[in-house]
């Protein structure tokens, strides 16, 4: 099926790569931040970076998509201890799901109590406009339901428990924290919320699977997360998601629009400034022992 599809990632590994990483850097990160294509420049604002290159960091796989830097970077985010994934991995890259996955049972293991994670994604719910940023409350897991999840296989209980809890995979308090610094921030008005849909891709959606996907209940459509979201949960950290709609999802038969990845590059731009802030602020907010101040 995948390259590698068959190798597994044991508690030994990960905690491997985690021991490597902890030997070269004094920062203890408590919050780990991962970035979607073209919102790279999240991890630019740390203070006081330290700073790997995937290819250097052993059993790391290597970003292959552009608007993805490659890069792990340790720092300060307004003071708080932080580890930034400058680029993330996803299915269609060739890699298996526990390997895409990797990293973030190497985040708990470096000490994160709680994950931010980033993506573009299609705009399905026709409220929804290009440049808004919808928190994610709940995700659709299309790979999931065929049976490609990244807990399949021998599960490890020093990570956690076989049957994990899903419904509450998103934290409330920090989309509730979201809101909050979002409206104080004068966001309000291209803030929203919804349902993320996971897919494999790399293909963009065809108008058919936009509009199922719509009926299911999906707000937006992406290809990433999800997986990052399970391992998270599964791993005891706590997690906040959110979707900048880079597009939206063609679901006319008449209209003009294609879906391609320089726009959603392009969206990443116009908004990574204030996606930036609003995050660094909420970090700032998020104190050890995932308290909120
Ligand atoms: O890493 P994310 O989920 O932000 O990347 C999205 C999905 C595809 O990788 C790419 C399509 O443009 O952007
Ligand atoms: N699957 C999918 N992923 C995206 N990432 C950014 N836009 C899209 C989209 O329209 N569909």
């Amino acid at each position: 099926m995948y390259p590698e599809a068959n190798k597994s990632y044991t508690y030994e590994d990960c905690k491997a790569t985690a021991d490597w990483l902890l030997a070269q850097t004094d920062v203890r990160p408590t919050v780990g931040v991962v970035c979607g294509s073209g919102l790279g420049g999240l991890a630019d604002m740390l203070k006081d970076q330290v700073a790997f290159n995937y290819k250097d960091i052993p059993d790391f796989p290597q970003s292959t998509v552009h608007g993805h830097a490659g890069r792990l970077v340790f720092g300060t985010m307004k003071g708080r201890p932080c580890v930034c994934m400058q680029g993330r991995f996803h299915l269609y890259e060739g890699y298996p799901i526990q390997k895409i996955t990797l990293p973030i049972r190497i985040f708990k293991l470096l000490g994160v109590e709680t994950v931010i994670l980033t993506n573009a994604a299609g705009g399905l719910n026709q409220d929804f406009k290009v440049g808004d940023v919808m928190i994610i409350k709940d995700h659709l897991n299309m790979p999931g339901f065929a049976g490609n999840n990244p807990l399949s296989g021998p599960n490890d209980e020093r990570f956690g428990v076989r049957f994990p809890c899903m419904s509450d995979a998103y934290d409330r308090e920090l989309q509730q924290l979201a809101w909050d610094v979002g409206h104080e921030l004068g966001y309000g008005e291209f803030l929203k919320e919804g349902v993320y849909c996971v897919v494999g891709g790399p293909s963009f959606e065809t108008i058919a699977e936009t509009r199922m996907l719509h009926k299911l209940g999906a707000d937006a459509v992406g290809m990433s997360t999800a997986h990052e979201v399970i391992v998270a949960r599964h791993c005891g950290m706590r997690v906040f998601a959110l979707s900048l709609i880079t597009n939206q999802a063609v679901m006319d038969y008449d209209s003009q629009e294609k879906a391609n990845h320089e726009e959603v590059l392009e969206t990443g731009k116009q908004r990574g400034k204030q996606l930036e802030r609003l995050v660094s602020t909420m970090v700032t907010r998020i104190e050890h022992n995932n308290n909120l101040v």
